[in-house]
């Protein structure tokens, strides 16, 4: 099988090796079957630019590609087109169209293909900072101002300092006059320019920090509406850890440079452009030297700049990676530890955070060099200042005074161009982070939650149809899951869904769910698609969802159950609590329905805490009712209740279930059964065991499991 699977690198080492492998190689290019390759290039390029289908159509030609390319065969030249040009062909295709693309071969003629859509280097998108920025427009610019303004007066102060020298050395060469008085004037001129520099530089920072702190929070609950915002798939192909670290680090990161630009960078670039200007009314001479330099630091400054920038994107991508694993093993502590895999964890942990530390510490490398460089430089400046300085001074073209003055000015020009590159390091860390933000900021969801969609003025009578569905997740293509399914869940009735694992059946739950939506088909709520109905509204009031492993959010009971109706009243929840079996062990608890049940409700039982999510569901009184192996998890006792309350909660509703064990779903008014993305046997129990087909063979299977 030739197995392709493009995924955002880091490093590119798998691209690298794989283009190795396809150089040595580069004859079969000659080959006539290599133009089969590059007559799907564009059409591939074509399908990455579009997400959604892009990864089935990818999928689709290069299977095509590679079938009529390689047949089977087991000569040299085929095998070798098969493992090799094929994977490059696909590695070369996803590189043209701006992705990563990392491709294996074995000895199989069909194609599997795994494609990310995601572009792997996101661009840093000015026109949203700028919508972040404008409401803090006036602070801004009230810091900009006042930065602005202790930048002048510090290329004043240089100006002043040569007027002392010069009053200085005129009194040492003359001894005449009286100096205290002559010295006052300039002397108070330059307390007072201290003075307010302070303040300006008090102000500004106020501002500053203010406007890094509003833009900063816009941003977070901007991403996390954003992320919110986003369908199931979404979540399917992204870790939450990476997610997180996008609203933490990121955006802290963002907010430093950002303030740094402003403060230090305005003022660094004011001072340098300020006290050019000074040097140049001082000297013109010794500027005209100094000029000569910066254009080649400049030059150089950048050169290293955009390799630092991509060293910086790669650390950071890093560090995201490490904290997805770090959050995954803590998210599932219990799992890790129930396995003794603490310390596979760890070292899991150890080599991505190793990585990252390498990775960061070539970044500080780069950027230390840099920094060093730029301060030889500078400071090269100084010396050639005072040796070409001293000359001008023999020769009677500069006051001592002058010198003096040129020399502050342009130690402030160092120190400014110091700080300037200082700054470059946060800056290019800062645009990548921006960058990894906005990212998402932009991104529209194929499966819109909130507006848009209809909410039917007449009752519902609960009635769904699943009409010929085919659906592929999108995080695995060529692995079609349903086709052709059919269902009808009469109004008021229950549905039960049985069959082998990984047949398709919480698929259909979470089509209903519209988490994901069908490839064809519709699915129909009295008579209505779905995809046209206000999926707020299907979700918040009409379908109820209860799953195998219910999560509760660490809050209280009260706030738990509330979840499914934030309106609701304390009596509707207690009421809900009571339909749902919970309400007798909830009040044994000594704080009651205001008792805290821990992260994701880990200090309960699996029982109890299905039972809330079952009271949860029922307070919104949903017309229709999933439960997807609800009671799966439990012990008899458990199931027993959990059962129980379910029995109560789904008289009247719409109902469709889930389940493995049989036992529990023998009442239902339609059993279907289903293998391999379809149904192959429906009717009641006993019709069904009447019938001696599949479903009498899962009893006959469940039964001799139950003996063992
Ligand atoms: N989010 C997903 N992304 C990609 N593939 C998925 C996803 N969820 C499920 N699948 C795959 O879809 C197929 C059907 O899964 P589904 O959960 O619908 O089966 P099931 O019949 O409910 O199985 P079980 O009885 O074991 O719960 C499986 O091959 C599974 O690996």
């Amino acid at each position: 099988m030739l197995h392709l699977l493009c995924y955002r690198t880091t490093t590119g080492a798998p691209v690298r090796s794989l283009c190795t492998r396809f150089n040595k190689t580069t004859d079969l290019w000659k080959s006539p079957r290599a133009s089969l390759y590059s007559s799907h290039v564009p059409h591939m390029c074509r399908s990455l630019r579009q997400p959604g289908n892009a990864v089935s159509r990818i999928w689709g030609l290069t299977q095509r590609a590679v079938r009529q390319s390689a047949p089977r065969t087991s000569k040299p030249r085929g095998v070798a087109l098969k493992f090799i040009l094929g994977p490059a062909f696909c590695t070369i295709a996803a590189r043209l169209a701006g992705r990563v693309a990392y491709c294996e071969a074995d000895f199989n003629n069909n194609v599997h293909a795994e494609v990310s859509t995601k572009d792997p280097d996101p661009e840093f998108k000015w026109h949203i900072l700028w919508e972040f920025v404008k409401p803090q427009l006036f602070a801004l610019l009230g810091a900009v101002v006042l930065a602005f303004g202790a930048a002048i007066l510090n290329i004043q102060i240089p100006l002043i300092l040569g007027e002392l020298v010069n009053i200085v050395a005129r009194y040492m060469r003359e001894h005449t006059g009286n100096y205290i008085q002559e010295i006052r004037g300039p002397a108070l001129k330059l307390l007072g320019l201290y003075g307010i520099q302070g303040l300006l530089t008090t102000g500004y920072i106020i501002l500053l920090s203010r406007v890094g702190e509003r833009v900063a929070s816009d941003m977070r609950k901007t991403l996390f509406a954003a992320l919110l915002r986003q369908d199931v798939a979404f979540f399917d192909a992204n870790k939450t850890g990476q997610l997180v670290n996008r609203l933490t680090s990121d955006i802290q990161e963002f907010k430093s440079s950002f303030k740094l630009v402003i403060s230090q960078g305005l003022r660094s670039l004011t001072q340098t452009v300020g006290c050019f200007v000074s040097l140049y009314i001082i000297s013109p001479k010794l500027t005209g030297l100094t000029v000569v330099v910066l254009p080649c630091l400049v030059g150089g400054g950048a050169l290293i700049g955009s390799f630092l920038r991509k060293l910086s994107r790669l650390a950071q991508e890093q560090v995201s990676r490490a904290t997805g694993v770090a959050d995954e093993a803590l998210g599932n502590v219990r799992t890790v530890k129930a396995f003794a895999m603490e310390e596979r964890e760890l070292q899991l942990y150890a080599y991505e955070v190793e990585k990252s530390c390498e990775m960061n510490e070539s970044l500080g490398n780069g950027i230390a060099v840099f920094q060093g460089l730029s301060n030889v430089a500078l400071n090269c400046i100084v010396l050639g200042t005072i040796f070409a300085g001293g000359s001008l001074l023999a020769g009677d073209e500069m006051s001592p005074g002058d010198l003096m003055s040129f020399l502050v000015a342009s130690q402030t020009v160092q120190r400014s161009l110091a700080s300037i590159s200082i700054l470059f390091g946060q800056v290019v860390r800062g645009l990548s982070s921006g960058a990894r933000v906005f990212e998402y900021m932009t991104l529209e969801p194929s499966i819109q939650v909130l507006g848009g969609g209809r909410i039917p003025s007449t009752s519902l009578t609960g009635r769904i149809d699943f009409m010929d569905i085919s659906f592929t997740y999108p995080t695995r293509p060529g692995h079609q899951i349903l086709k052709g399914f059919n269902l009808t869940l009469p109004p008021a009735k229950t549905v039960a869904i049985v069959g082998e694992s990984g047949g398709g059946k919480s698929t259909v739950a979470a089509l209903l769910e519209r988490f994901y939506d069908p490839d064809n088909g519709v699915i129909m709520l009295d008579g209505l698609d779905i995809q046209t109905l206000d999926l707020s509204w299907l979700r918040g009031q009409v379908i109820g969802f209860i799953n195998q492993e219910p999560v509760l959010f660490g809050s209280s009971v009260m706030e738990n159950i509330r979840f499914g109706k934030p309106e609701a009243t304390d009596a509707e929840v207690i009421s809900a609590a009571k339909q749902a079996n919970a309400h007798r062990f909830i009040t044994s608890f000594p704080d009651g329905y205001g008792t805290v049940v821990g992260e994701r409700g880990v200090t309960l039982s699996g029982g109890q805490k299905q039972r809330i999510a079952i009271a949860r569901a029922l307070i919104k009184n949903p017309t229709v009712l999933v439960l997807d192996e609800a009671t799966s998890a439990l012990d008899a006792e458990s199931e027993r209740v959990v059962q129980e309350a379910l029995d109560r909660a789904t008289k009247g509703r719409t109902v469709l279930i889930i389940a493995h064990r049989l036992s529990t779903i023998q009442g239902a008014d339609l059993i279907c059964v289903m293998s391999n993305g379809r149904i192959v046997e429906a009717g009641t129990h006993l019709e069904l065991i009447g019938r001696g087909g599949p479903y009498s063979d899962l009893i006959r299977r469940q039964r001799a499991e139950a003996k063992k």
